[in-house]
């Protein structure tokens, strides 16, 4: 990524650069004046331009139609904006103003580079049924690069929330046909929970009453029509670092920090959750619990930190594999599960037997050198009712045998395939 700061003030653009590096990896250019950015920007591909209003060369913030002559998005650094400024700014479609204060006021604009790279990735819905309400929420959400998508009315945007996957954040109006807003909300919070979907309602009711039923209904905020600019942006962009905090809390909660994959509560929480389903749909439900064999050698002969660059690396090889389609989670300290949702016994048992194969065939390389690593698997496919915890008892004698008949092999419900 490379970021162009036109800047005259030498320090400033130090301090900038060294925060920018600091925290991306990027390469930044400074341009002292404006003949010098002009001929930066005819020169390279700029993920984002950070101007200083008054130049050497052009003191009336020409630079900011010079930078958009390139497509480059602009934020604008000024020790001063009077109102007129401001106004013609915002309608150049500029990303931010920011006022050189202090620090925290370079602290915001890393943040906001930082923020506008990873909107690149973000999916927004927009549901209005007015086209020049969509266009310009539009307009503001692109001017901060995120994916944007439209849905004219609550139905359709349900049906884009039910067929496209990853849409992060939903922008929706109240009054609206065939679907209003509260009724497009309390049905999206079906399909995504908190840390998956954040939604801010929008209106131009005058009802006082609607910020707090959005919210009341599932909305994270509201907005009341017209906005400027800039409160629609604090509001776009809080509601997102709020669902980004979330998500962490929720990945710290359920993923094991070592390996990556998810711990012992979520598996045994989820399929508690989803076992009525499978028996309701008489889904077939393999589970394979794998053990590194021994392990405690691996520990004794080489050292703790290499039993885990041994768990680190065996579960990112378990991760390729399976974690797409099928949930896999480290349930203790080298036992390792995965469920294979929809396969017969005989497709698990190949897909078991062939990773277990690969892996003996293919030493993991460590600080200390390359090991060989075998596992033993128990596989056991569902009967009946049974709950996730009776399939894993199941499933453990299994591997039990799987030990005894000497390891490196994949035991099926009683009789070793
Ligand atoms: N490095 C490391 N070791 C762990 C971790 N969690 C558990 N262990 C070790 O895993 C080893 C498990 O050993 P055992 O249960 O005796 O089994 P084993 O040596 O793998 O032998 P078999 O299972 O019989 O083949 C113990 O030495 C634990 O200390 C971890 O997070 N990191």
């Amino acid at each position: 990524m490379r970021i162009l700061v036109v800047e005259d003030s030498q320090v400033v653009a130090k301090i900038l650069r060294h925060l920018l590096q600091q925290e991306l990896d990027c390469i930044v250019d400074i341009a002292p004046d404006l003949t010098t950015a002009r001929t930066f920007l005819e020169q390279e591909q700029y993920f984002v331009a950070i101007a200083d209003l008054s130049l050497p060369d052009a003191n009336g913030g020409q630079i900011v139609e010079v930078v958009q002559q390139y497509q480059v998005p602009c934020i604008v650094a000024t020790a001063t904006l009077d109102s007129a400024q401001r106004k013609r700014l915002l309608s150049l479609g500029i990303v931010d103003y920011v006022f050189k204060e202090n620090r925290f006021s370079y602290e915001y604009i890393v943040k906001l580079v930082k923020r506008l790279h990873r909107n690149q990735k973000i999916k927004v819905l927009v549901a209005d049924d007015s086209s020049v309400s969509r266009n310009y929420i539009r307009a503001l959400l692109e001017q901060h690069l995120f994916q944007v998508m439209e849905a004219k009315d609550g139905a359709e945007a349900l049906a884009l929330l039910q067929s496209s996957a990853g849409i992060k954040l939903l922008i929706t109006d109240y009054n609206m046909p065939t679907m209003d807003g509260f009724e497009l909300i309390i049905k999206a919070r079906e399909l995504y929970l908190r840390e998956e979907l954040a939604i801010i309602g929008l209106s131009n009711d005058t009802d006082e009453s609607l910020s707090a039923r959005f919210i009341k209904n599932g909305a994270n905020d509201f907005l009341q029509k017209p906005f400027v600019h800039e409160e629609f942006h604090c509001r776009v962009l809080n509601t997102l670092d709020a669902l980004e905090m979330l998500r962490l809390f929720w990945k710290q909660a359920n993923y094991d920090y070592l390996t990556q994959v998810y711990n012992r509560r979520y598996f045994f929480d989820y399929f508690s959750q989803q076992m009525p389903k499978i028996s309701k749909k008489k889904t077939q439900l393999a589970v394979g619990l794998i053990d590194i064999d021994f392990f405690k050698k691996v520990n004794d002969n080489y050292g703790h930190d290499v039993g885990d660059e041994v768990l680190i690396e065996f579960s990112a090889r378990l991760r390729k594999i399976f974690a797409d389609k099928f949930i896999v989670a480290r349930i203790g300290g080298e036992e390792f599960v995965v469920a294979l949702k929809g396969l017969k016994l005989a497709q698990a048992h190949q897909l078991f037997d062939d990773f277990r194969e690969k892996l003996a065939a293919q030493p993991i390389v460590t600080s200390k050198g390359d090991l060989k690593v075998t596992i033993s698997i128990g596989l056991h496919c569902r009967n009946a009712d049974e709950s996730i915890d009776e399939m894993i008892k199941i499933a453990d004698q299994s591997l039990y045998r799987a030990k005894e008949q000497g390891r490196n092999l994949v035991c099926v419900s009683g009789l070793q395939i």
